[in-house]
């Protein structure tokens, strides 16, 4: 079956801040990004690798490849104002219908191998696979009022990505007004009414998001 991944990374990265943007940032002497594309093209030298950045990057990307030397075959696709669009962007440049599309932020470079994996098998069986991890802080919910009530953590789960599709299903799925409660892949599918499959994320996995998690993906590359 034809295996896609759908790596986006057209977002600005304003909460890490900064002249350039977190998923261009080096970790171990290269890019946030030539880590996320390697992982996958480790995985399966024949899956096809679609990078989405915004528009206005390609040249600067261009040229950060050719200064780092980085060869890994990717089509480029120009990205959208919101995660969601730039999704859309990347599904709409895969022509086929028939195969499986791992969607995956380009700023979590510390995918393993067994997830992405996992992620194509299960989604192969069932639709779709959401890599997910167990909660290892205790949770309480925030009432209006500020009172706080327990959880139960083992009710819940973290959601990573990669979130892998049957491209018929995902493609369909997002043939849809965006909507605030989109905030991944996986709420677009279910938004059809099917169900997600749920997998076993990594815990280094991280999304690069803030300045504390640049400093510890540098920690995670010089100790791997
Ligand atoms: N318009 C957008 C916004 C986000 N993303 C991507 O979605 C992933 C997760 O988003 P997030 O961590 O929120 O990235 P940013 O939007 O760049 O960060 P911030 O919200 O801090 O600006 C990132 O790989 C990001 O580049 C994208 O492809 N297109
Ligand atoms: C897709 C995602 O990484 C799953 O955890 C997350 O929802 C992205 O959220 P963001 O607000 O766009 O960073």
């Amino acid at each position: 079956m034809k295996k896609y991944a759908l790596i986006v990374a057209g977002g600005s990265g304003t909460r890490l801040g900064g002249p350039i943007a977190k998923q261009y940032r080096p970790i171990g002497g290269k890019p946030v990004l030539m880590h996320t594309l390697a992982k996958f093209q480790a995985f399966d030298d024949k899956l096809s690798l679609i990078l989405v950045i915004p528009g206005g990057d390609f040249d600067f990307w261009q040229n950060l490849c050719g200064e780092f030397g980085f060869n890994i075959p990717h089509l480029l696709v120009a990205g959208g104002q919101s995660r969601f669009q730039s999704v859309k962007n990347g599904l709409d440049a895969i022509a086929d219908t028939e195969g499986l599309v791992a969607i995956h932020d380009g700023v979590r470079p510390f995918v393993k191998q067994h997830v992405i994996e996992q992620s194509f098998q299960t989604a192969a069986l069932t639709g779709s696979a959401v890599a997910v991890v167990e909660l290892k802080d205790s949770i309480r919910k925030v009432e209006p009022s500020g009172t706080s009530v327990f959880q139960n953590r083992s009710e819940f789960r973290l959601v990573q990505t990669p979130q892998t599709f049957q491209l018929k299903k995902i493609k369909k799925a997002f043939e849809v007004e965006e909507s605030a409660a989109f905030t991944d892949d996986a709420t677009v599918y279910e938004h059809q009414g099917w169900q997600v499959s749920l997998i076993p994320g990594n815990l280094e996995n991280i999304k690069i998001t803030t300045k504390e998690d640049l400093e510890y993906a540098a920690f995670l590359v010089s100790k791997a």
